[in-house]
């Protein structure tokens, strides 16, 4: 059985190298991580538990179909982290009728059916999260997906994080990079002004380092949506 803390769409993906595909998101709950600036803790916080549901892979993926009135769609997985999982099943049920997977997931925890995905985004955290990155456990995410399209995306805080993000991009320069500014308006409605100064600054440093693989994109879930649930 599968914990579930939400199921939602058809909307757009917001962010990263599929941003603006029409998808269907399911959202597993439980993560183990915290950051500092998680955008989801309802799917994170245990407080929130009580609204999880425990559902098997045939009812998430019959919500999905009924979502997307039966027509195959980008399936997108995340959470809390949908690592935690074994989302196998509802894989290989979605992908028997033609829907395609894609998953988000920090990198802290990995499986052998990572291999099944379309797309895998690995998000480790910068130290703004306060989380610690275990390289050890990103190389067996990386290791697992196999042939899978991967693509790194990182949340960008401060300087501190462009530079940690630098480290990474070195050491893994055949991975297409998406930097992503940092949502910190998380209890009121976003400022507009302030995202965009937030990913002018960006696209400065980004263009000032000569990076000119990298690729930075605001959140366009939220610049559509503020923080709103369910979008
Ligand atoms: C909510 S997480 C869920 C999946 C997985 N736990 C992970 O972190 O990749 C999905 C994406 O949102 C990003 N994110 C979370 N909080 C954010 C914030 N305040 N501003 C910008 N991006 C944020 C994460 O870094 C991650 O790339
Ligand atoms: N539209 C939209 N795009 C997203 N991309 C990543 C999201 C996430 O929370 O994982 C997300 C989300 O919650 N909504
Ligand atoms: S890893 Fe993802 S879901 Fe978990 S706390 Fe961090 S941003 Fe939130
Ligand atoms: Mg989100």
């Amino acid at each position: 059985m599968l914990i579930i803390s939400e199921i939602f769409g058809p909307t757009i993906q917001g962010e990263g190298a599929l941003i603006g595909t029409p998808t269907v998101f399911v959202r597993t709950g439980g993560c183990d991580f915290r950051c500092s600036w998680c955008d989801t803790l309802h799917a994170v916080d245990k407080k929130y538990k009580d609204d999880w549901l425990t559902m098997s892979a045939q009812d998430v993926f019959e919500q999905v179909e009924q979502l997307s009135g039966g027509k195959p769609i980008l399936v997108t997985l995340s959470g809390g982290n949908p690592a935690t999982q074994d989302l196998s099943e509802l894989i290989k049920i979605g992908k028997a009728k033609g829907y395609r997977f894609a998953m988000e997931t920090q990198g802290s925890v990995s499986a052998p059916w990572f291999a099944m995905l379309d797309h895998l985004t690995l998000s480790p955290k910068p130290p703004s999260s306060k989380m610690r990155f275990d390289q050890v456990r990103f190389d067996t995410s990386l290791h697992n997906a196999n042939n899978t399209n991967i693509s790194l995306k990182i949340v960008i805080a401060d300087h501190t994080d462009l530079e940690w993000a630098g480290e990474l991009k070195s050491q893994y320069p055949k991975l297409p990079l998406y930097l992503q500014p940092c949502n910190l308006e998380l209890k009121n409605t976003p400022s507009l002004e302030k995202l965009t100064t937030q990913t002018l600054n960006l696209v400065d440093e980004v263009l000032k380092r000569g990076w000119f693989d990298t690729s930075v994109l605001p959140q366009l879930h939220v610049y559509l949506w503020g923080n709103e649930k369910g979008v």
